[in-house]
């Protein structure tokens, strides 16, 4: 059973008289519920959902194993779930392809980077944007002026994408050439050039230094502010506490607490699942 609390636990900010300095849209973008997902003999997931508001970071964590990937797959139309009930946008939602899930609304990114990697970075955001495109085939093989005009805004949108993550100066350079921290912006730019209500994460800042991980923190708190929710997994874990709304913590395969950043941090099962007994043992 998914036992998150609701409610996002960020304050509205407020004005001086105290009223809501705009006015809160607080609705349920992603519900997933009663997921189970078995390989073989190994049950990866047993009962696990979730419950993201719109406007939310959410952070998805647990050890090695514990069934993130897995979860997030499901989600996303990689993997079949043996059962589980989606619902998006307040519609029924079914996971059941990549291109179903990027009409309904959700772009993602890989643990392992999947660039076009002899693709320049401009075209690997274009590449993107043409989910978006409405030029018909026709269009395309007489090369029409409304096909040309689709093209040019295709270009001026991806160009404005990659100043959005920051990375603008690299248009021309070829994606495999670009150093670590800018192939996964990269790869953000792709998926927000789906025009997403929801940008899923898998480990964003995997292999990222210190500086690299705070321009990436003001970076997903830019996209949030900017009317797109974010599920993120993460195994750095004062990266998703400072950074998160909302948080399920999953261990081997199972939800072992959801809730606020405070919420988790304080829950034994967490400490145990992170830092082991030891740690829960009281000192003499
Ligand atoms: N395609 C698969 N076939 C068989 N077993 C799998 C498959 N994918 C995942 N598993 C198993 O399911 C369990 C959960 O794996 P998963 O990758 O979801 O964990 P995770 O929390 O994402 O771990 P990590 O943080 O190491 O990426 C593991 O025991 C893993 O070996």
């Amino acid at each position: 059973m998914n036992r998150c609390n609701r409610s996002s636990s960020r304050s509205t900010p407020k004005l001086a008289d105290g009223s809501p300095l705009v006015t809160p849209s607080i609705h349920s973008l992603l519900d997933v519920r009663g997921v189970n997902k078995r390989f073989g003999g190994l049950q990866a997931l047993s009962d696990v959902g979730l419950s993201i508001q719109a406007g939310q970071i959410y952070g998805l964590i647990g050890p090695n194993g514990a069934g993130k990937t897995t979860f997030f797959n499901v989600i996303t139309g990689l993997y079949p779930p043996d059962s589980g009930s989606f619902t998006l946008d307040g519609r029924p939602y079914s996971p059941r392809s990549v291109h179903q899930v990027t009409d309904a609304g959700i772009a993602r990114t890989f643990q392992n980077i999947r660039l076009f990697g002899s693709m320049t970075a401009l075209e690997n955001v274009m590449v993107g944007r043409h989910i978006r495109s409405r030029s018909s085939l026709m269009q395309t093989v007489l090369a029409t002026q409304a096909f040309k005009a689709s093209e040019a805004a295709i270009r001026n949108k991806a160009r404005a994408l990659l100043a959005y993550v920051g990375v603008e100066h690299l248009a021309d350079k070829v994606a495999r050439t670009l150093s670590y921290g800018d192939q996964r912006r990269l790869e953000i730019a792709r998926a927000l050039a789906t025009e997403p209500k929801l940008l899923a994460l898998d480990e964003p800042a995997a292999g990222m230094n210190p500086s690299e991980k705070a321009t990436l923190r003001r970076l997903l708190e830019q996209i949030r502010n900017d009317g797109i929710s974010i599920l993120l997994i993460e195994h750095d874990v004062k990266l998703v506490m400072g950074l998160c709304d909302q948080i399920t913590a999953l261990d081997r395969g199972r939800e072992i607490v959801c809730g606020s950043p405070e919420q988790v941090r304080a829950h034994p099962e967490f400490i145990q699942a992170y830092l082991g007994k030891a740690h829960l043992e009281p000192t003499a």
